[in-house]
């Protein structure tokens, strides 16, 4: 494989917002899979959604469907052993990411972890984004969806990376082969064709995501607009952000609020604030629920995934995100932040600044703590 995968054209991609939307679009395609499932997936908790993706399975493993899934065990141990055991006897092939343990040599290597998430079935479709199988992101009884999230439903030749990294990660990992047709690079007959690449991070080895991040944000003219839950960028990241803002690009920051589900995250964050309002960025603050989704738009330049694009991402964590280059896609994903946007707190230089001394203790502490877990694992 070479190093990073390219651009690829005639690919289809509908943007699916919230569990409420995606949940029900995935059990679909699995009740529908033909030949095979692939399931890579950081975060996974028993519960209601589990139990109504376990009978999903059933269903699919009773057609002979073969189901492939790597499960990160750190992301994962909200997954009881009871329920692990279900899928073994189901018949899921079941991996576990880079298992925990107090023998290895170096500790720290327990903080390498598998981020990605991804659905893949018959290589002909993928789902793409940042949930995960927990009842935060859906409950099928109350049809609720509690953390507000994004999954790219994604059919085209873009498709056949996503299987080719999928391999690459299982293999290092399994000694169990997955035996699946490999897609055909069909030239489809699509409505709306979309500019597609998977790009990917591996460590800090290969930061194929954050350069391609980087490179975007410098050539943006327009606008870049950034939602992450979790604020924690490079210098570098912050430092094209800002440099974009002063160049008069309209740079967004769309983060979490007090409703985020790591509060010492979104302290340390905090203490990017100043720069940013100070050079011109514009930072909102999602209200009322959890925000979760991770996706960047910068001009017609799209990139939704797994990534956070925050240190512990892109140290310790695989990743990967699905770029999309169309004017078309842009404007749906224009209209998403525009969206959230209202259900958000600017915060302006003015304000920022006026906040009391125990909030900067605060923000200054958890930066701290924050750069300290940092190097631990270098
Ligand atoms: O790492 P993420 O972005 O999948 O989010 C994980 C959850 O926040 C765990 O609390």
């Amino acid at each position: 494989m070479s190093k990073y995968f390219p651009w690829r054209a005639a690919n289809h991609i509908e943007l699916l917002i919230d569990g409420d939307a995606f949940f029900p679009h995935i059990f679909s395609a699995v009740l529908n899979a033909k030949e095979y499932v692939i399931i890579e997936m950081y975060l996974v908790a028993s519960g209601v959604l589990f139990e109504a993706f376990y009978d999903v399975l059933v269903e699919a493993i009773s057609r002979e469907v073969k189901i492939y899934w790597l499960l990160d065990d750190f992301g994962s141990l909200g997954l009881i052993t009871k329920d692990r055991q279900r899928l073994t006897r189901l018949g899921v092939k079941l991996v576990l990411y880079n298992p925990l343990s107090i023998k290895r040599q170096r500790l720290t290597e327990n903080l390498n972890r598998n981020h990605r998430k991804l659905f893949l079935i018959d290589g002909e479709l993928a789902y793409i984004g940042g949930a995960g199988i927990t009842d935060d992101f859906y409950n099928p009884n109350t049809r609720q969806a509690l953390w507000h999230e994004v999954m790219l439903a994604v059919k085209g030749h873009v498709v056949v990376d996503w299987l080719a990294l999928f391999k690459q990660t299982w293999g290092r990992f399994s000694d169990l082969p997955i035996q699946v047709s490999q897609p055909e690079l069909k030239i489809h007959k699509l409505e709306r064709s979309y500019l597609a690449r998977l790009s990917f991070g591996s460590y800090f080895r290969d930061a194929d995501i954050v350069r391609s991040l980087v490179k975007q944000i410098k050539k943006a003219q327009h606008r870049v607009w950034f939602a992450t839950p979790y604020f924690l960028p490079s210098n570098k990241v912050r430092r094209v952000l800002r440099r974009a803002a002063r160049k008069g690009v309209d740079v967004r920051l769309l983060l979490s609020s007090k409703y985020t589900d790591n509060r010492w995250v979104r302290y340390a964050g905090h203490r990017y604030y100043y720069r940013q309002l100070r050079d011109g960025v514009k930072i909102y603050e999602y209200q009322h629920r959890c925000l979760h989704a991770k996706m960047v738009l910068a001009d017609s330049w799209v990139s939704i995934g797994s990534c956070n694009f925050d240190h512990w991402d892109l140290h310790w964590n695989l990743d990967a995100n699905q770029e999309v280059k169309s004017g078309l896609f842009a404007e749906e994903v224009k209209q998403l932040f525009e969206q959230d946007f209202t259900n958000c707190k600017q915060f302006t230089l003015e304000e920022w600044l006026s906040r009391p001394w125990h909030k900067r203790l605060r923000e200054w502490l958890f930066s701290v703590l924050g750069r300290l877990a940092i190097r631990i694992g270098r």
